[in-house]
């Protein structure tokens, strides 16, 4: 081989997996395509791409045992044409500057599915809580909120829960920023505890809104949830609620993982117990000894798969040996492009993260709506509210879809972008 050629070029099929896999550039790629068959010039595409705004931010924060750590955390702005911008943060090891980015872009198309007056926004710290103590994260969670408080607010951008974030991690970001503003904040943040201002509802939003889609999803197979046999990945709060109410609806939960595997009976699992032995962080699986591993788990045979961990899941490699005939992701970003073709050209109903977990959001905006008001809704107004919305949003989206003969992911991202678009073009953007 000569002594100048690159030794690790990438074949055709390597770039073309590597381009799916990166959770930006798809995002990019799907927002193009649904700015082209809405007829929006390029101009559009130009300012929709990328968000508005990036602020990296370096955390010092002083650890138990006297040491000074300086973390890198996150708050990406996509869009604020709609109103302001809004979106979870997530405290993860492998949290990055083109994830953060991507979650964002995906808060303004969740608002513009579900017609919320908000634009998105997303953040992120790379670190990892399982590794930290109480106060650490407390000091974590209170140098973030310093470090990015110059560019949010209650109506400038509304942070949320997302993964390895809590409730109680978004009581010490609004006590914070309470402090920093000198009055209470209640708005500032979502996902909060109901004696600070949270909204009933909220911790089980995201896994009421997946429940919902997984009902019309069946309506358009023509089959029923009782006795259908799910399979969850993700024990977290999107995974373990979802779990829960898959379980009490009738149906069997075969199998469900955390990061460390997963346990599969084809005679359904017992959801109460492992509610009850799951920790704050969704892990359970250490405590059994016969488990599987997570890429196990996806290509189970089951009729409804649902991943709610992580991104990249199902992918070329293994969406050919997915067994489910309903995908409903709960995860955000869990199946690539390509993965997406695959699955659609089988006929597998795939409902995108866009829309299926929508309900976490909706249900800030009701508890943001709440605070504004200073007067708070039953659990039951919330839900009536939620499944409204997200009824509406997955039949608009189903029908798309239909008539322009488009996969379920481009009609949800024809929906989304549109309001974001029109919004930008009537203030002049473009
Ligand atoms: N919490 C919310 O309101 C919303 C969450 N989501 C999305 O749902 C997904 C799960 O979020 P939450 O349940 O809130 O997080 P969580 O932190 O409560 O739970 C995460 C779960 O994923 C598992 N996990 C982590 N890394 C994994 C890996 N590499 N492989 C397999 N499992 C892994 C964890 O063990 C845990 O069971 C994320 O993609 C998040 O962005 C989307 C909308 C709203
Ligand atoms: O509840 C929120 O405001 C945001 C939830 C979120 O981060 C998401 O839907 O990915």
């Amino acid at each position: 081989m000569p002594a100048n050629q690159l030794v690790d070029e990438m074949s055709k099929e390597q770039q073309k997996e590597q381009e799916s896999l990166n959770l930006f550039y798809s995002t990019q790629t799907v927002i193009r395509k649904a700015l082209n068959k809405l007829g929006y010039t390029n101009e559009m595409y130009e300012l929709l791409k990328d968000p508005l705004r990036l602020l990296t931010v370096r955390i010092p924060v002083r650890m138990d045992d006297g040491t000074v750590k300086v973390f890198t955390g996150y708050r990406s702005q996509h869009n604020d044409a709609v109103g302001p911008t809004k979106g979870g943060v997530r405290f993860h090891p492998e949290v990055d500057e083109e994830e953060v980015k991507a979650l964002s872009i995906w808060m303004s198309l969740k608002c513009g599915i579900t017609d919320l007056p908000y634009g998105g926004g997303k953040g992120g710290i790379i670190c990892d809580p399982r590794q930290m103590s109480f106060r650490e994260l407390e000091r974590l969670s209170r140098g973030y909120v310093r470090a990015v408080s110059q560019i949010v607010g209650p109506s400038k951008d509304i942070p949320a829960p997302d993964v390895y974030t809590n409730s109680q991690i978004m009581a010490w970001m609004m006590d914070e920023y309470s402090r920093l503003r000198e009055f209470d904040s209640p708005g500032f943040i979502t996902g909060k505890p109901l004696v600070l201002g949270g909204s009933k509802g909220r911790e089980t939003a995201t896994a009421a809104g997946v429940t919902i889609c997984i009902e019309e999803a069946l309506k358009k197979k023509g089959k029923e949830l009782k006795g259908a046999r799910v399979v969850i990945q993700g024990f977290g709060n999107a995974g373990s609620y979802l779990a829960k109410f898959m379980h009490d609806a009738g149906a069997k939960v075969i199998a469900v993982s955390d990061v460390y595997g997963g346990i599969y009976d084809p005679n359904g699992l017992d959801i109460d117990y492992l509610l009850d032995r799951r920790d704050s962080f969704g892990t359970f699986s250490q405590l059994f000894t016969e488990t599987i591993t997570n890429q196990e788990l996806l290509e189970i045979d089951c009729d409804i798969l649902v991943p709610a961990a992580i991104s990249n899941q199902i992918t070329a490699q293994n969406a050919a040996n997915i067994k489910a005939s309903i995908v409903v992701e709960a995860a955000n970003g869990p199946t690539t492009l390509e993965a997406t073709t695959i699955l659609t050209e089988r006929g597998v109903l795939l409902v995108p993260d866009i829309l299926a977990s929508a309900g976490g959001v909706t249900v800030s905006y009701f508890e943001w709506v709440q605070n504004n008001q200073g007067y708070y809704w039953s659990e039951e107004e919330v839900e009536e509210k939620l499944a409204k919305v997200m009824k509406k949003s997955f039949e608009t989206i189903y029908e798309t879809a239909k008539s322009h003969q488009v996969d379920m992911r481009l009609a949800a991202y024809m929906v989304g972008i549109r309001k974001v678009a029109e919004a930008s073009s009537f203030r002049g953007w473009v």
